[in-house]
């Protein structure tokens, strides 16, 4: 049966064309302009079904979709998503967990090794024609293997994460989680303490926790002046679970020694934003699961859950 599928994402053309086949499909790449989002609320107004990313799903928009069935979202992280709105409204909301998980783990450690070894700075001192002025010792950067790994959140990714530094590293490890994980600290030989022991212990942190209202601004000035001296702060979870405007400082002054950063706590990162003038921070624009293989899985599965529940079965991944 041909059902309503509003796409709010780059799919990939294959999948594109599958779901056209079945479905009569009303496709956006983003809501780039108003006259976008004017036709994406038409649409939403007769959807059976919705995939994509990056779309704010408040009550206003749940209400202008009466029909709506399935949420597939393009994403693991639910944290934009109103769920007790959706669940009131028995929608049933999906993710991509798995998939993406070695893809944003690799990224933590792509921004863990820029940091470590301060190579975008390197990179732009090249381009600018001064590759004399990169070889003293104000250039150095410090060692990544054998130093000590502290993940806050030892989810799927924090745990590829934690394979990474302790089997390609051989980094002790030490990580935070809401709940006891025994078993993982024997896995990587690590240890599960409080927040503060591993700000106050660890040589790289690396945040993979999700958010929500309990981890929003977790990481604040108290925990990043408790850092040891050349730490460094790697963000790859949620912009919020960082207070942005304490890091600033803190990279600022050098309480901080370098940050890595793939999220913000506003994104896109305004142009204005006192993150941009720092050195001492990698920025990346939230590339943690861009690649073609990791995007067309995610893809791949939030479509297979989009059709399972259209045809009364039960998704794969729900929330
Ligand atoms: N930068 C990027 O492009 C990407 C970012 N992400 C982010 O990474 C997050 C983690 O993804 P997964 O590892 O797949 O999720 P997960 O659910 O497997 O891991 C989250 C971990 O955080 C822990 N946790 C949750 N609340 C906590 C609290 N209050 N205190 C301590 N620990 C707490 C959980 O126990 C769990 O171990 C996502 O929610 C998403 O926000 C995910 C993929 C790509
Ligand atoms: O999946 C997520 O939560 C992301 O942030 C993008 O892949």
């Amino acid at each position: 049966m041909q059902h309503n599928i509003v796409v709010v994402h780059e799919l990939y053309p294959e999948l594109l064309a599958t779901l056209q086949a079945e479905h009569h499909v009303t496709h956006f790449q983003r809501l780039g302009n108003d006259a976008d989002r004017a036709a994406f609320r038409d649409a939403m107004a007769e959807a059976d079904a919705f995939i994509g990313s990056n779309v704010k799903f408040d009550k206003a928009l749940l209400d202008a979709s009466p029909r709506l069935k399935v949420i597939a979202s393009v994403s693991v992280g639910v944290d934009a998503y109103p769920l007790e709105e959706i669940q009131s409204r028995n929608i049933v909301l999906t993710n991509t967990p798995e998939v993406l998980t070695d893809a944003t783990a690799d990224t933590g450690f792509l921004l863990l090794m820029m940091a470590a070894r301060r190579a975008g700075e390197m990179e732009r001192k090249v381009r600018g024609g001064q590759w004399q002025a990169s070889l003293g010792r104000t250039d150095f950067g410090v060692d990544i293997t054998g130093k000590t790994l502290g993940i806050v959140g030892m989810g799927r990714i924090g745990q590829a994460v934690a394979q990474r530094g302790h089997h390609g590293f051989n980094m002790p490890v030490m990580f935070y989680n809401r709940s006891e994980r025994p078993e993982l600290e024997e896995a990587f030989d690590a240890r599960q303490v409080s927040l503060e022991t591993l700000f106050s212990e660890s040589d790289f942190i690396v945040v993979t926790v999700a958010l929500s209202e309990a981890t929003r601004g977790l990481v604040d000035r108290n925990l990043l002046a408790a850092t040891r001296d050349k730490a460094i702060l790697i963000n790859i979870s949620r912009g919020q679970v960082v207070v942005e405007e304490d890091l600033t400082a803190c990279l600022q002054d050098g309480t901080l020694y370098y940050a890595g950063l793939d999220v913000y706590e506003r994104e896109p990162l305004a142009p204005d934003s006192a993150l941009l003038s720092l050195d001492n921070a990698v920025l990346l624009p939230h590339i943690g699961s861009s690649t073609f293989e990791t995007r067309n899985a995610m893809c791949d599965l939030a479509a297979d859950n989009l059709n399972r529940v259209l045809k009364g079965e039960s998704a794969l991944t729900p929330v």
